[in-house]
């Protein structure tokens, strides 16, 4: 069918081409090659998707295949994608060859796989995703689900209360009905009022008790979003930093938004629906086995057969609902980066390549949604064929157990009604029982622990006390430390009464978690004394960043590092600890031990590329200070940052509204290092801090940052990076780095004699400026 609409669209625009007035040879070859590109695209998410997968090896590639190929040799989208989506306007010249006869064979030999159970069904091709969570089980899920909306369960009982009323009503009404239209058939009048007069009240029960059920599991769906999403982004705020190495900014922002909305659904509306059909199932089944139990029997049989299907039908939903859940979240995360990146984008012009990479993600969404719906056509099919059966049934068995007065015509009516009553509730059920697998298949990343908390991260007690070992199984590390936490909490909350600044680096090995086969750290043995100025140069990718990410415990030396531990090395958990929690001390405390948020606030770091965040100057120099600042604070610290200057000459001052990409490089530099002297830390960091300042600027602006600390007088202990090596030759110490190893320390003047690594960088940046 796909190849007659491919068809039927090109022959529909040639004409139409051909009549231009305008034409000629080119425009029409682009044109009727862009249709068809089009209608490829189309349909390539369908039918014509499934041939190339099915006839790879043949002379058309598969576009689309890239869904297995892009997870081995692309990342999301680049790479081998880009180069297919290049590639097809060269394949769309060898394809113009295609017959309409070899289409049609394809076709034919695609036929058997559209069959139940054939190779179109499976999602294999699109499960390249790698779905780290196990799968979450219902009752797993609803537990979780019934934790998230405790506080309020009031809710819920009042929305099941009302369910259970309004179920029984309904279910009681086919029975009222047909008893009042047979009184009234048969004259008896007082019966007929009577049987009326229930039936209002059954429906105004029924009526109530349903608006009643709406608006409470509306309230309760609306509070498990809520929790659901404070839960999850607390959780994220917490995780080690090497978490977000691995996660992109799509995938979790994805995760916050539709994927939670969309487990939401459990309880707003699937529950729900499930509830009030199985009830009313359950109640059609006992009237209708009572009525006749050989009719009832009949009903059960195809009944149990309509559930078989709609099992098989809901696995395959929530498998279909766990790879959209995925698509979506790389979808975004394209369209995210693009958005981010637009300015790159523009300038390589890059438009086509960035659309062709979310065209891709769409094309495996579209085929996944098919397939879906190809599905939901089986389960429709199925459940009309048996629904027919039963009333077909009905009438043969009924009609001759009444011929043989066996039972009377309001008896069969009754039981017509209430079989429909049956089949429909069960087909409810099935149909809301896979909307409630897909909505688990999407709630996996969301109660599952992709929580990697580490010993690292910062526990607070509060949280600690709300993460259940359950929600971390997959974490021994975790399972360890939560066997006490107020041991841990102990263990790591030490707070010194005054931080001198003493820094130590013993024999510190590390390798970034994302690539463990590359060490970026060996033997660094570094010591900083109190008020001392230290400089770090060397080469590009020698490891010096990496020393301030150590320092400020974003990630954990690697070395004495405890690795692959079973549930029973409990003990060798904490030796182990011990060993490497000494691999960097501050002030003789091993930097384990600190508190390491009290840590954090004595320490003032200024990166390369301070980002801001989207509100006004003076809230962005306050950031993250703990201590009570008053706008003149702000403002000293603006001009001793050298910032105060034209910060005064925007529209609004310091009220003003700034993001990422509104000031300049060196302006976020000064709001940046503003920061950093407003928190007065006893501890400086400064990684390139000056990199995008004019000279004069950076020497005014260094005097400051080295200047006595305004709290305790004392000198503050500097870490300078720096690639200008003219602007650290002041220094205390210069340490130099190269293939993550200290390979020479000294003064300027020590390291000019040494004529090694620094002699010659010096050298090299003395030529250049000449
Ligand atoms: N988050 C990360 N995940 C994996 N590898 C990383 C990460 N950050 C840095 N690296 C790698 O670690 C090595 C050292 O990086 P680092 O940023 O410490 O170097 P650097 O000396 O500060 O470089 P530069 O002077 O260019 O800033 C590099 O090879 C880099 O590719």
């Amino acid at each position: 069918m796909a190849v007659l609409i491919c068809c039927s669209n090109v022959n529909l625009i040639k004409p139409r081409l051909l009549s231009s007035p305008h034409h000629h040879k080119y425009k029409q070859r682009h044109l009727i090659r862009t249709c068809r590109n089009l209608v490829r695209l189309d349909t390539g998410t369908g039918f014509q998707f499934s041939l190339h997968n099915n006839n790879n090896n043949r002379r058309r590639p598969l576009p689309p295949k890239s869904s297995s190929s892009s997870s081995s040799s692309s990342v999301n989208g680049y790479g081998s994608n880009i180069e297919q989506y290049y590639g097809s306007e060269q394949r769309v010249e060898r394809e113009e060859g295609v017959e309409l006869n070899e289409r049609i064979r394809r076709f034919i030999e695609f036929l058997p796989s559209i069959l139940p159970g054939g190779d179109w069904w499976s999602f294999s091709d699109e499960a390249d995703i790698k779905i780290l969570a196990k799968p979450v089980t219902m009752w797993r899920a609803l537990t979780r689900m019934w934790h998230l909306v405790a506080q309020d369960r009031w809710v819920i009982f009042a929305a099941f209360t009302a369910l259970i009323v309004a179920a029984l009503s309904e279910i009681a009404v086919p029975h009222f009905l047909t008893a009042s239209i047979f009184s009234a058939q048969t004259a008896t009048v007082a019966v007929f009022h009577r049987n009326v007069r229930l039936l209002v009240a059954l429906c105004v029960v029924a009526g109530i008790c349903s608006g009643i059920r709406g608006c409470c599991f509306g309230i309760a769906n609306m509070i498990l979003v809520k929790r659901m999403r404070e839960t999850l982004y607390s959780a994220l705020l917490l995780q080690d930093i090497s978490f977000f190495d691995n996660e992109t900014v799509g995938d979790l922002t994805s995760r916050l938004g539709s994927d939670c909305q969309q487990v939401s659904r459990v309880i707003g509306n699937d529950l729900n629906l499930i509830l009030r059909n199985v009830l009313q199932g359950t109640g059609a089944l006992i009237y209708l086995i009572i009525l006749s139990w050989k009719l009832g029997s009949f009903t059960l049989l195809i009944c149990t057969t309509l559930a078989a299907v709609m099992l098989i039908y809901g696995q395959y939903q929530k498998k279909a609902a766990k790879l959209t859940q995925e698509f979506t979240a790389s979808a975004n995360e394209v369209a995210q980066e693009t958005f981010s990146l637009m300015r790159t984008v523009r300038i390589y012009g890059t438009e086509k390549v960035e659309l062709g990479r979310y065209k891709l993600w769409l094309e495996k969404l579209a085929n996944i949604s098919l397939r879906q719906s190809a599905a939901y056509g089986f389960w429709n099919l199925s459940f009309n064929t048996l629904y027919h059966s039963t009333q077909v049934i009905a009438v043969l068995v009924g009609g001759t157990s009444i011929l043989a007065g066996h039972i009377t015509a309001e008896q069969l009516t009754k039981f017509i009604l209430y079989s429909e009553w049956l089949i429909y509730s069960t087909w409810w059920v099935g149909d809301n029982l896979s909307s409630l697998m897909q909505s688990i298949g999407a709630s996996e990343k969301q109660l599952k622990g992709r929580c990697i908390l580490t010993p690292h991260c910062e526990f607070e007690a509060s949280v600690v006390s709300k993460l259940s070992i359950k929600d971390l199984e997959d974490n021994v590390l975790i399972q360890c430390f939560l066997v006490d936490t107020a041991d841990i909490l102990q263990y790591l909350g030490l707070k010194l009464q005054r931080l001198m600044g003493h820094i130590e680096f013993v024999n510190v090995a590390f390798y970034y978690p994302s690539r463990e086969m590359v060490p970026v750290l060996r033997h660094v043995n570094i010591s900083v004394h109190p008020g001392e100025v230290l400089a770090i140069v060397g080469l590009s990718g020698s490891g010096k960043s990496t020393i301030v990410n150590l320092l400020l415990r974003l990630y954990e030396p690697t070395n004495g590092q405890f690795r692959g531990l079973e549930k029973h090395d409990l003990e060798l958990c904490f030796v182990e600890v011990e060993v490497y929690s000494k691999l960097i001390l501050i002030d003789g405390f091993s930097l384990g031990e600190l508190d390491i948020k009290w840590l954090r606030e004595r320490i003032g770091y200024v990166g390369q590329e301070p980002k801001l965040f989207h509100m006004d100057i003076s809230s962005n120099i306050r950031y993250g200070c703990t201590r009570d600042i008053t706008q003149e604070d702000v403002e000293w610290a603006a001009k001793q940052a050298y910032a105060h200057e034209f910060i005064s000459s925007l529209p609004n001052g310091y009220k003003t509204i700034v993001d990422d990409d509104l000031l300049s490089g060196g302006q976020k530099q000064r709001i940046a290092i503003a920061r950093a002297i407003l928190r007065d830390p006893a501890i400086l960091i400064l990684d390139e801090a000056t990199s995008a300042l004019d000279a004069e600027s950076e020497h005014n602006v260094k005097g400051v940052l080295r200047a006595v600390r305004s709290e305790s007088m004392a000198k503050r202990t500097v870490i300078v990076i720096a690639h200008r090596l003219s602007t650290i030759q002041a220094a205390d110490r210069i340490v130099v780095m190269d293939g993550g190893q200290v390979v020479e320390m000294g003064s300027h003047r020590e390291l000019l004699h040494q004529d090694g690594l620094y002699a010659r960088l010096n050298r090299r940046q003395a030529d250049a400026v000449a």
